[in-house]
């Protein structure tokens, strides 16, 4: 099967110092991927770099097959590519269904454009119902978004990812700063996506990675350290070593992950 997302010997430099340094990593269509690694391991630098955020400085981006290592993040976009971002990326002065049906416009307008407008209005209203359902918030519709808690602006752009048509989603630390029982309710909301959507997630919550991701890829100083099925990354002698110096290191991989 070709991978959706293939990437050869991917480089970024900062001056001097190769934050990704020749990075192999394939993401199979349909898989969760989780990105871990200890902190400065390189995992932001190689998620702005696959996203097209920041440019390669080595190596090659391939997308469904096609090389889209000169692509800008737009472009990428466009293909079905999206990421999220840490920092939140709302219109918080309009409607949690406003800032949705911007982003369905978004591709109505290049994918209809002849369309009359009252059908693209009802079909913009549809779809963007659709998306609110989907991940819980279809109660929100007609609140500021700025009225929303942390946790419920992440289920927001989450619903504005799909209202994009993604064949994949990149996922930037989707946990920082939830509260327990918003991340449980991210993790749910992460589940009930269509299991042909393809994500990738840089997550430092193991529990998060461990419960979602069906393959989980370690960086170390840039480097791949390790990749493969969770329980074997959790066993694995060398990826203990790398968070070792970490606080509460025995505790990483000690969790009830079942
Ligand atoms: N803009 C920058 N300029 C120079 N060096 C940078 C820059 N951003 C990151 N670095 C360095 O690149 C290396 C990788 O950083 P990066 O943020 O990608 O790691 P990370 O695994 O995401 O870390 P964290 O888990 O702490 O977010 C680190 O040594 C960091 O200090």
């Amino acid at each position: 099967m070709t991978p959706l997302l293939e990437l050869r010997g991917l480089t970024h430099a900062y001056g001097s110092l190769k934050a990704v340094d020749g990075v192999d990593l394939t993401v199979r269509p349909g898989e969760r991927h989780a990105l871990i690694g200890p902190n400065g391991a390189g995992k932001s630098t190689l998620f702005a770099t696959v996203a097209g955020t920041l440019a390669a400085s080595g190596g090659s981006v391939l997308f469904d097959g096609q090389d889209i290592t000169g692509l800008r993040e737009s472009e990428r976009a466009r293909r079905g590519l999206l990421r999220t971002y840490q920092h939140s990326s709302l219109f918080l002065d309009c409607s949690v269904a406003d800032n949705v049906a911007l982003a369905v416009q978004r591709v109505h307008r290049v994918a209809h454009r002849l369309d009359r407008a009252a059908w693209r209005f009802r079909r913009t209203e549809a779809e963007t119902a659709r998306h609110l359902e989907a991940v819980g918030l279809a109660g929100r519709a007609n609140d500021r978004a700025a009225d929303l808690s942390h946790g419920e602006r992440r289920q927001l752009e989450v619903a504005m990812v799909l209202a994009a048509r993604p064949a994949l989603v990149m996922f930037d630390e989707p946990t920082a700063g939830m509260s327990a029982a918003e991340t449980e309710r991210f993790a749910e909301l992460v589940e009930s996506l269509p299991s042909a959507l393809t994500l990738l997630i840089v997550e430092h919550d193991l529990d998060v990675v461990f419960r979602l991701a069906d393959r989980v890829t370690v960086l170390y100083l840039g480097r791949v350290l390790a990749s493969g099925p969770p329980e074997r990354i959790r066993a694995d002698e060398e990826v203990r070593r790398a968070y070792l110096g970490a606080a509460r290191t025995d505790e990483l991989f000690t969790g009830d992950f079942s």
